[in-house]
């Protein structure tokens, strides 16, 4: 422990006395919500009038947000003057972490730490339709620094992985071209950099520092938009190092000619290498992703059942992030309320009742379901709960025991009641059936998520 971190864990140690105590105190913590939600908190930082809070996790980070004055006033206590706290989750300080490196570092840039986001490598990288040609592009990017696409630009949502590939093409050239000076930062660091160093008469030396650079990766340029100031030294800095074959990649959350209030020659500038979009995981890239991110967390996934990751992939796969909650979401609950080893669908479904794909359980029958699956596949309600066997009776069947088991939670002998008294093992093979159908065939995924809104309005 450094001389810092003991300084640090001190004052803490001395502010969570005293929040437990005004907490008591106001009526609104005791020794149980303490205990779980605030002892295992940190003070990472500490100056003038702020303080940075981490801690473990969403849960604890929402709880001691609700008591912020109270933290407030217990901090600045101990401190004897007015501090206001910042807390976050220790999953958000790596993107912080190099904010405070770079404020201690002695360069103007602090170009001498480094800021790249360590866990963020093409290894842990899923590739599917979605990001195959911005991973492509940024490999090679990596590999040949200033060779091929200069500069390289990823555009897309938000959550879909640009900041993660910016900085794997980062870590990938520092791992295999130490000599190389490679700095990451986001557009908002930048024009802050440029501000400070305009107002402390430190600019050229601020300009000599970026030219010297060998890759330059700028998050969020978007952000670039309306700091004219910013504008010229970006536009000097971008054209040293392009004619000096020196890499620079940029992401922004639309493409270059789409963001208002740039300057012409830079939108230009930004359009001259490659602009390559990023798009929302398509199924299997989802299910491909929650199984990376369960390894991340040392969870072996065999321990929840294949339907559960089919589930959170059809339910949450708009971006990687809202992916990432739920599987954090689906631990925490079967952590917490559930006693069985496994994660099975049932344990999903509660995990995220009222948070899934809405649908209204409360309006929903089986009866509904068999209506709006008989019309989608041009049926009758009779020909869907009947024996007949065509092909396409029985794929619009299994579709409708499927959304039955999904939506209604329903117990397959019920559901074999409902569909002319089959027994429980046809039904389960029928809901394997669309399961497997989901993994492999677009045709299932289409018809299921068209269903789905069917159910919805109707
Ligand atoms: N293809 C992928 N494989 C593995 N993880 C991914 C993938 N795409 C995104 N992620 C993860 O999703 C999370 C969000 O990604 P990231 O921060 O890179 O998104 P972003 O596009 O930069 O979003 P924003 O525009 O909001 O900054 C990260 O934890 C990242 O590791």
């Amino acid at each position: 422990m450094t001389v810092m971190d003991s300084y640090l864990s001190d004052i803490w140690k001395r502010t969570l006395t005293l929040i437990l105590e005004k907490g008591k105190q106001q009526e609104k913590l005791d020794n149980l919500i303490f205990n779980q939600f605030f002892s295992d908190s940190k003070l990472m930082d500490l100056d003038e009038k702020k303080a940075l809070v981490v801690v473990p996790g969403y849960i604890q980070q929402t709880i001691m947000m609700q008591n912020k004055e109270i933290v407030e006033e217990a901090i600045s206590e101990v401190q004897e003057r007015k501090i206001s706290c910042e807390i976050i989750m220790e999953s958000q300080l790596q993107k912080i972490r190099p904010l405070a490196a770079k404020k201690k570092a002695p360069a103007i840039t602090g170009l001498n730490t480094t800021n790249l986001i360590q866990d963020y490598t093409f290894d842990n990288f899923v590739v599917g339709g979605s990001n195959r040609e911005s991973h492509s592009a940024a490999l090679a990017c990596a590999y040949n620094p200033g060779q091929f696409f200069n500069p390289l630009f990823i555009y897309g949502n938000s959550g879909l992985g640009k900041t993660h590939l910016l900085n794997a093409i980062g870590n990938y050239v520092s791992e295999h071209a130490p000599d190389k000076k490679v700095y990451y930062t986001t557009s908002e660091d930048f024009v802050n950099a440029v501000v400070n160093s305009i107002k402390n008469g430190q600019i050229q030396e601020f300009k000599e520092e970026m030219n010297d650079l060998d890759v330059l990766l700028v998050d969020d340029i978007q952000f670039l938009a309306g700091k004219e100031k910013s504008h010229e030294t970006f536009f000097y800095i971008f054209n040293e190092l392009v004619n000096n074959k020196k890499q620079i990649c940029l992401t922004s959350d639309r493409h270059p000619t789409e963001i208002k209030g740039l300057e012409e020659r830079l939108i230009s500038r930004f359009s001259s290498g490659l602009s390559v979009g990023v798009d929302s995981p398509e199924f299997e890239t989802s299910v491909a992703i929650l199984k990376v991110k369960l390894e991340k967390q040392s969870v072996d996934p065999s321990i929840i059942d294949d339907d559960v990751l089919a589930y959170i992939a059809s339910n949450f796969s708009q971006d990687v992030r809202k992916l990432e909650g739920a599987l954090n979401r689906l631990l925490f609950y079967s952590i917490n309320f559930s006693n069985s080893t496994r994660i099975d669908f049932k344990t999903a479904v509660s995990a995220f009742r009222g948070q899934a794909q809405t649908i209204d359980k409360n309006d929903l029958t089986a009866s509904k379901i068999i209506r709006c699956v008989a019309d989608y596949y041009g049926l009758t309600k009779l020909q869907l709960v009947s024996k007949t066997r065509t092909k396409n009776i029985a794929t619009a069947r299994h579709m409708a025991m499927y959304l039955c088991r999904k939506h209604l939670d329903m117990p397959y002998v019920k559901i074999g009641d409902e569909f002319g008294k089959r027994d429980h093992s046809t039904v389960m093979s029928a809901c394997e059936k669309v399961e497997k159908g989901l993994k492999n065939d677009d045709v299932y995924r289409k018809a299921v998520s068209e269903l789905e809104k069917l159910m919805q309005v109707n």
